[in-house]
Formats: C-alpha cells, sequence, structure tokens
C-alpha cells in the first residue's frame, strides 16, 4: 500500500496535507497520530469511500480509486461499526454474510477458529463483550480471504482484557501472512502490536519506519539539566544536535535523529563553560520518539521555527 502526496479538505479544514505513505507487503502497519491528524481520513481513501483531492494511492500494487474494483476483494476492512444481528448467535451473523458475499458457509467456522471464537460460535450476538463483537466484525472481514487488513481504531472503547484480545487476533493475522493496516493513537497499542509504523501530524508523515529501528540505539537521547538553557540550546543546535525543552530539561538527539554519545554532549557543554546538573541516556521508547516528531510539527507550526528547537 502506498500514498504520495495525498491530501483531503472538508470545507476550509485540512484533513490530509499531502501524505506519503509507504505500508511493507506483511505484518503489521500502524498509522499513528494524535485525533483529528487525519488517519480516519487516509483509510476512507484508500477504501474508495472519500475522493481525494490530490496525489496518487496505491491498494495492492494497483493504482486506487481508478483500479479498486480489481483488487478491493482481496481487501477486508473496518471502518465503522458493522451491523449484526442481536437475537442471532455470532455463527448464524456470519452464514448470513457469507451467503450474501457468495462466500461457502465452510468458511465460517474457519474465520470464527482464526478470530479465537470457535467455542463462542453459538452465543447471541448480544450476549457478547464488546472484545467479542469486534473480533466477530474481524471474522467477517476474513470471510474472503482477503491479503490486506484495514482496521481503523481497532481497540477503540474496549477494556484492557478486550484490547489484549484484539492485540492477539491481529497478531494471528499477520502471522498468517496477510498486511494488516490499522489506525490508532495509542502508543502502548501500537509498540506492542505493530511491525512497522508511520508517525502523523496534521496530515501528513512526520516520521516512518519499521518499529524496531525506530526504537534502536541510534535513536536514544541524552538529558541534561543546566543552569542556562539558552546558551546549551543554542551551543548544541550549533553543533548538529537537535534539541527539545521539556520538564525542565533538554532532550538532545544526534543530527537527524542519528547516533548521540553523552560524552560529546557534555563536551559541547563544556565548551561554553555549561557544567550540567544532571545529564542521562534514555533509550527511545514509542512513546518518545512521538513526543519528539510531534513536539517538532507542533513547534514548527505554531512558532514557525525551522528546526527541532525549543527555549
Ligand atoms: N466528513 C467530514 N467533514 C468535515 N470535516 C471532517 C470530516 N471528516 C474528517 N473531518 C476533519 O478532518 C480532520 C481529520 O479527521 P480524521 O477523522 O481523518 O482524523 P483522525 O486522525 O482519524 O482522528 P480521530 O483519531 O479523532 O478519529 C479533523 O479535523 C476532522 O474534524
Amino acid at each position: 500500500m502506498r500514498t504520495s502526496g495525498l491530501s483531503k479538505r472538508f470545507g476550509r479544514t485540512v484533513a490530509v496535507a499531502g501524505l506519503d505513505l509507504n505500508v511493507p507487503i506483511g505484518g503489521v502497519h500502524a498509522l499513528l497520530g494524535p485525533n483529528g491528524s487525519g488517519k480516519t481520513t487516509t483509510l476512507r481513501m484508500l477504501l474508495g469511500l472519500v475522493r481525494a483531492d490530490e496525489g496518487v494511492m496505491e491498494l495492492c500494487g494497483v493504482p486506487v480509486p481508478e483500479r479498486l474494483d480489481q483488487v478491493i476483494s482481496y481487501v477486508g476492512a473496518i471502518v465503522e461499526s458493522p451491523k449484526f444481528a442481536p437475537s442471532m448467535t455470532l455463527r448464524r451473523n456470519l452464514e448470513i454474510l457469507a451467503m450474501s458475499i457468495g462466500v461457502n458457509r465452510r468458511r465460517v467456522t474457519e474465520v470464527l477458529l482464526e478470530v479465537g471464537l470457535g467455542g463462542r460460535a453459538d452465543t447471541r450476538f448480544r450476549q457478547c463483550s464488546l472484545g467479542m463483537k469486534q473480533r466477530l466484525a474481524i471474522a467477517a472481514t476474513l470471510l474472503k480471504e482477503p491479503q490486506v487488513l484495514i482496521f481503523d481504531e481497532p481497540t477503540n472503547g474496549l477494556d484492557p482484557s478486550g484490547i489484549q484480545e484484539i492485540r492477539t487476533t491481529i497478531r494471528d493475522i499477520a502471522n498468517a501472512g496477510r498486511t494488516v493496516l490499522i489506525s490508532s493513537h495509542l502508543l502502548g497499542e501500537v509498540e506492542q502490536v505493530a511491525d512497522s509504523v508511520s508517525i502523523i501530524g496534521r496530515g501528513r508523515t512526520l516520521m516512518e519506519g519499521d518499529l524496531a529501528t525506530l526504537l534502536s540505539g541510534d535513536r536514544s537521547r541524552v538529558v541534561v539539566e543546566v543552569a542556562d538553557h539558552s546558551l546549551a540550546h543554542e551551543a548544541l543546535r550549533q553543533a548538529g544536535y537537535a534539541v527539545v525543552l521539556s520538564g525542565g530539561r533538554l532532550h538532545v538527539t544526534g543530527p537527524g535523529g542519528g547516533a548521540i554519545e553523552a560524552g560529546a554532549v557534555a563536551r559541547v557543554l563544556g565548551g561554553v563553560d555549561l557544567w550540567p546538573q544532571h545529564l542521562s541516556v534514555e533509550r527511545s521508547t514509542l512513546e518518545s520518539v512521538f513526543l519528539e516528531v510531534t513536539a517538532t510539527e507542533h513547534l514548527t507550526a505554531t512558532q514557525g521555527l525551522p528546526r527541532t528547537e525549543a527555549s
């Protein structure tokens, strides 16, 4: 899946602003962004539910929406809550759906097993927990044996055990060789389930890549506390570091987010006669990467700053 320069406005609201997205084949890819950053609109455009103003998109290797009809049967999606009959069992709900889309009834048992509902097939829909209902929705998308699954905020509104169930289900689907694209604003959830991630903010891609690489040692940062933030900030910036002030401390990352060494940071500060009261190295978590890239975005947007900085 791919988008390039994808844009969409709703009246005066810019929902998606030149979004470039590359979703690898296989595994779980997460579109991660704050509320209103354009995740749902992007998924809806990929599925032909909303028309893009500009840009190009590819789904399963073909341009969409132009040739969506050729690939839509390879794609299963949940972008809004599907409707099921409350008084019918899970199996019956899926059987009716299977008949309506020309899928053999035998497939119903398979998909129930795939989402871990094999033992609950005869439970009525209205007696199910929210987590089970969401797994049924996922089972419905699997009926056609799609290569690609697209789930918008799949754990929205679920309790911790429901979230855990969906996470396991999504992992199982990806482990079976399918590509799963999910949107989420929940960092912890994404960190536990995704293989790769696109961090988006205000309709644009801020960072994208393999999760393990994003969190690797190269992206660790040095946290320092000094008497004069402005002087330290300027000296570090001139030495090529990116600096964000947070919680009264400077968070320093290497040029372009590259490798950073605490000793080198201390030398720069010593060069302007600043001796840190605190200096530590922090390994990256998805939360720290997310805060770093979205802080840059916020500062750039609100203060017109040309690069990662705060004072
Ligand atoms: N149909 C619409 N009409 C008008 N504005 C819309 C419409 N759909 C989305 N928007 C606006 O576009 C922006 C992006 O919304 P979108 O739902 O794509 O973001 P999101 O990242 O999915 O957010 P959330 O996590 O809250 O679902 C928001 O400002 C939203 O209010």
